[in-house]
């Protein structure tokens, strides 16, 4: 079975079971876990902020971060397809009782500063204000579109013009990084907060980062003590991670391969697919006899699985354990499928 139903799927290499096996741990809720406080350090050196959280998933980096800029009954700003609209169960809401306003991004998901101006709520006697905006980038839902640096920097700026905070989800910000032929420290720059995920392209077996000030980082770390992330000897855990940063050097291979993929399916009657701008490939099965579900059913009876991202429309993610010749197959077994 080829998987691509997401780069979530990774299993860690023989290095990364090596490093876990041999890491040094401590009780890290002490801050005594050697392996976690090098991950911290270093994660927080590659994205060039002054300190970094080691958070159990993505999910939990982005909730305890948002916690962390706001204040109950204020306001989010989200771009309406977001991940932390779409896939967090309401979290913002249910955890740190936030009222979310969604704005609609572009066709790549790129929020505007006229948006953000347009969206903002001053606070007084009955309105909440807007305490925080998000941004996501890469973005998952819009096919893993790269937006660049000045488009979150314009978006930031019109948010920092107002006295928003931003917090940028950058489950994919390598990949957002390496499609855009810049260091992700230049997308993260312009903004107050950034999760960025060691378990998806990166390769790790559990994990993600959250990074920001010092004085963030800290009220983050509390917030994910009363989320239950309080984490022991997660040196075990945290090693592969170390590795996995270093893996940001190869996500343009996941990238050539998307693209393969692609050109590939985009070949096949009654499938529409646009050139991926990162890893994930968007496939277009309205031309075919097939709704996604059934498209799915029929590549899972060829030996690939991908997600349903709307009615017609088919995810799949490259990523590591997935190589050319694997690419090759795909494009073969979705032929016979069809
Ligand atoms: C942009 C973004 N931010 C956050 C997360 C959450 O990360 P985890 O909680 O799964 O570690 C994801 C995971 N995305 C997963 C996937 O794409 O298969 C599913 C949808 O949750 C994400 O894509």
């Amino acid at each position: 079975m080829i998987d691509l139903r997401s780069d979530t799927v990774t299993r860690p290499d023989d290095r990364m079971r090596e490093a876990a096996r041999e890491a040094e741990v401590g009780d890290d809720v002490y801050r005594e876990d050697p392996t976690v406080n090098e991950l911290e350090k270093r994660a927080a050196d590659v994205v060039g902020t002054e300190a970094a959280l080691y958070v159990p998933t993505g999910t939990m980096g982005n909730q305890v971060a948002v916690r962390a800029h706001t204040e109950r009954g204020q306001e989010v700003l989200s771009e309406r397809e977001s991940h932390v609209v779409k896939w967090e169960l309401g979290g913002m809401a249910q955890l740190s009782g936030l009222q979310v306003r969604t704005i609609e991004g572009d066709d790549r998901g790129v929020v505007s500063p006229d948006k953000v101006r347009e969206n903002y709520v001053a606070e007084d006697l009955h309105r909440p204000g807007t305490g925080l905006l998000t941004l996501e980038n890469t973005h998952n839902s819009k096919g893993g579109a790269a937006i660049e640096a000045e488009d979150i920097a314009a978006a930031a700026e019109a948010a920092h013009d107002l006295g928003v905070p931003v917090h940028l989800d950058g489950a994919r910000v390598f990949n957002a990084a390496a499609a855009l032929g810049v260091e992700a420290s230049e997308i993260v720059e312009p903004v107050d907060s950034v999760m960025f995920c060691l378990s998806k392209g990166l390769g790790a077996p559990v994990g993600s980062m959250v990074a920001g000030s010092e004085e963030f980082i800290e009220r983050a770390r509390r917030n994910r003590k009363l989320l239950g992330g309080g984490m022991r000897q997660a040196g075990i855990i945290a090693a592969p991670g170390l590795l996995a940063l270093e893996n940001r050097h190869r996500l343009s291979e996941d990238h050539e391969n998307a693209s393969r993929l692609a050109a590939g399916l985009d070949d096949i009657e009654g499938l529409s697919v646009l050139e991926p701008e990162t890893n994930i490939t968007l496939v277009d099965c309205s031309e075919s006899d097939y709704t996604a579900a059934e498209f799915l059913d029929a590549c899972e009876g060829e030996g690939v699985l991908g997600v349903a991202f709307g009615e017609y429309v088919v995810r799949f993610c490259t990523h590591w354990d997935v190589g050319e010749a694997d690419i090759e197959e795909v494009i073969s077994a979705v032929g016979r499928a069809l």
